[in-house]
């Protein structure tokens, strides 16, 4: 057994994660709208438990999302496939620098490989982006993707699964927007051409050795609305920090998604939602393994992310406007460039 990481042990109980069931809230034909919510009586109870898990924690679990499975299954199928590769095929899906598109790998001191994240968005390229009229003046965010083109069942999957994440994603966003007493469509527009990004996670077995770093992705938010994770594994890997600073062990449900918010919607609530901080620790043995999928559903570049109305009270609003495209870059080069991932600063 390796030597219990700081807090790990310690992590609380997984009680303390709300779990939502969202189905009384959706309704397939209101999808039309474009929201996906309902916003009738089989909705508000589910608002009123997500105004609670947000206010207080930060951090969810949903189950009932309507996400089939079988999406679910067939992109991690396709991450056993990377993890396959040849080095030398690995290497070459290596993104660019000031990119998160293709491989990126976080490497400790002693160049052990840490986490494997495989990274694109939702528009190929400039040209896709162009074609939806997403770019809004910011041209160069729209870096290629980098896609395993050797792999030719690769894409597929996981355009699908884009597909539903970001139509959850959307769903939420309305609920969230009546949680903040806000019209159900307030989001809808700010995240018309999201610019989401995907990242599957891959942590591969860890050596038992006392030197060697068991945090695995170190202590951060998330940039963007919400982030919208799937988690598969065989130990609980995922942990968050409560306000009094204790870690609290997020259960791994193949059933559910973890739902967090980012900095963006953080800022969106003048504060009042919290971007909770979390990390990822290593199993307790070297056996262990662990990978997730994550969406981090991200606004149009252009969308000028002000606090909204009905959260600033007296003390006025405590953040400047700020575009999601200049919090995007501020965001890369604290903590994505970097590759530490180091926690953010408040505020
Ligand atoms: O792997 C996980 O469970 C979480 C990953 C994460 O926090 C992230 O990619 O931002
Ligand atoms: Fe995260």
């Amino acid at each position: 057994m390796r030597a219990a990481p700081a807090g790990f042990r310690k992590a609380g109980h997984m009680s303390q994660i709300p779990v939502v069931n969202l189905s009384p809230a959706l309704t397939g034909a209101s999808t039309g709208a474009g929201t996906g919510a309902d916003a009738g009586g089989g909705a508000a109870s589910v608002v009123a438990e997500l105004r609670r898990a947000l206010a207080d924690v930060g951090f969810l679990q949903v189950v009932g999302h309507g996400v089939p499975a079988v999406l679910v299954d067939a992109a991690y199928a396709t991450m056993d496939q990377v993890a396959a590769l040849p080095d030398d095929e690995r290497r070459a899906l290596v993104r660019p620098r000031a990119s998160q598109r293709g491989l990126f790998e976080r490497i400790d001191d002693q160049g052990r490989v840490l986490s494997r994240a495989l990274q694109f968005i939702t528009y190929d390229d400039l040209a896709a982006a162009e074609a939806d009229g997403a770019v809004g003046g910011h041209p160069d965010y729209f870096v290629p993707n980098v896609w395993p083109e050797q792999l030719p069942g690769f894409r597929a999957p996981w355009l699908r699964y884009a597909e539903a994440t970001r139509r959850l994603a959307r769903t939420l966003m309305s609920l969230f927007a009546m949680a903040l007493e806000l019209p159900a469509d307030y989001f809808a527009a700010p995240f018309a051409k999201d610019v989401t990004l995907f990242s599957a996670n891959f942590y591969p077995p860890q050596p038992v050795d006392a030197d060697h770093e068991d945090v695995l992705l170190r202590a951060h938010a998330d940039s963007g609305g919400l982030t919208v994770l799937h988690q598969r594994g065989d130990y609980e890997g995922l942990q968050l920090r409560g306000l009094s600073g204790e870690w609290t062990t997020v259960p791994v449900r193949a059933d559910a998604f973890v739902i967090n918010i980012g900095h963006l919607l953080s800022r969106w609530t003048n504060g009042r939602y919290p971007a909770t901080v979390h990390r990822v620790v290593a199993g307790p043995t070297p056996a262990n393994q662990r990978q997730s999928i994550a969406t981090f559903f991200l606004p149009n570049v252009d969308t000028v992310v002000t606090p909204v109305p009905t959260m600033v009270g007296p003390e006025g609003p405590r953040f400047e406007p700020i575009t999601a495209y200049d919090w995007q870059l501020q965001f890369m080069e604290k903590y994505v460039l970097t590759n530490t991932y180091a926690e953010p600063a408040t505020a």
